[in-house]
């Protein structure tokens, strides 16, 4: 029977800061930064070809990301929420009035580079793995089939975000010399991007729960996500060296 079958009060919404603590207490546990790829990216543990493998593999997540934000968009109500929400399409897309190169897309293409990946073989993308397929595409599907609430929600791990690049940039100056360091603008640029994005977004949710229920959707929407970007690593992190890495004999 449910609680309004047997007559039971709804539990009362949280207050705003409670649902944050909450969120934040989740991201401690489940965000990628406690996933043991990153934990070794960290640590300086990880060869010439797994970190081109992770990049390679999560330049296929950056693409879609702006697919996703569009399919946000058309579910938000009203002209305001469109105009703001459209700036993240620019943000990966890059503005409408250049030719992408001031985008994260481009960005992202120059890490490959600074890596030593060609940018045919990130663009072709033949080379990703069905498990980073399949994480991506569920965090797809669910911005293109749940409410604004959910798939809003789902956007804030990057609450987490900017302080685990702002980490990466760090171990990865220290412990790949080898990686050019222009690359690296990629994480630098969305570091203030990722901060405003997560301020956004935490507005909209906190505009929009009104019960105890919504909130438990914005955890939930929160988990799927941190479930998606943790396999996503689990892909990266059991594939097999593919061979054109091998001659790199580091690894
Ligand atoms: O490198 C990372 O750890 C990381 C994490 C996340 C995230 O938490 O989803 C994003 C990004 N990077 C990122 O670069 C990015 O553009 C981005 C957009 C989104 C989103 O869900 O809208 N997350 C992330």
């Amino acid at each position: 029977m449910s609680a309004s079958a047997r007559g039971d009060a709804a539990p009362p919404p949280w207050p705003p800061a409670v649902l944050e603590d909450r969120l934040r207490r989740l991201g401690d546990e489940r965000y990628h930064h406690r996933h043991p790829f990153n934990v070794r990216m960290h640590e300086g543990r990880l060869s010439k070809a797994e970190l081109r493998r992770w990049v390679l593999n999560r330049f296929h997540y950056q693409r879609h990301i702006p697919v996703k934000d569009a399919l946000i968009l058309a579910a938000l109500d009203g002209p305001e929420q469109r105009r703001s929400w459209i700036r993240r399409v620019h943000d990966h897309d890059g503005r409408p009035d250049g030719d992408g190169a001031d985008g994260g897309i481009e960005r992202w293409l120059r890490l490959g580079e600074a890596v030593g990946l060609d940018r045919p073989a990130l663009l072709d993308g033949a080379d990703v793995l069905p498990g980073v397929r399949l994480a991506v595409d569920g965090y797809v599907n669910f911005c293109r089939n749940r409410p604004p609430l959910e798939s809003v929600a789902s956007s804030l791990t990057e609450l987490f975000a900017p302080d685990l690049m702002a980490a990466r940039v760090a171990a990865w100056e220290r412990h790949y010399p080898w990686v050019r360091p222009d690359g690296l603008r990629y994480f630098r640029t969305r570091v203030g991007q990722g901060r405003r994005d997560s301020r956004e977004a935490l507005g909209l949710v906190h505009g929009w729960t009104r019960t105890r229920a919504d909130q438990e959707r914005v955890l939930a929407a929160f988990t799927f996500k941190c479930e998606v970007l943790w396999s996503l690593l689990d892909a990266v992190q059991n594939a097999e060296d593919a061979p054109r890495n091998a001659e790199d004999g580091d690894g």
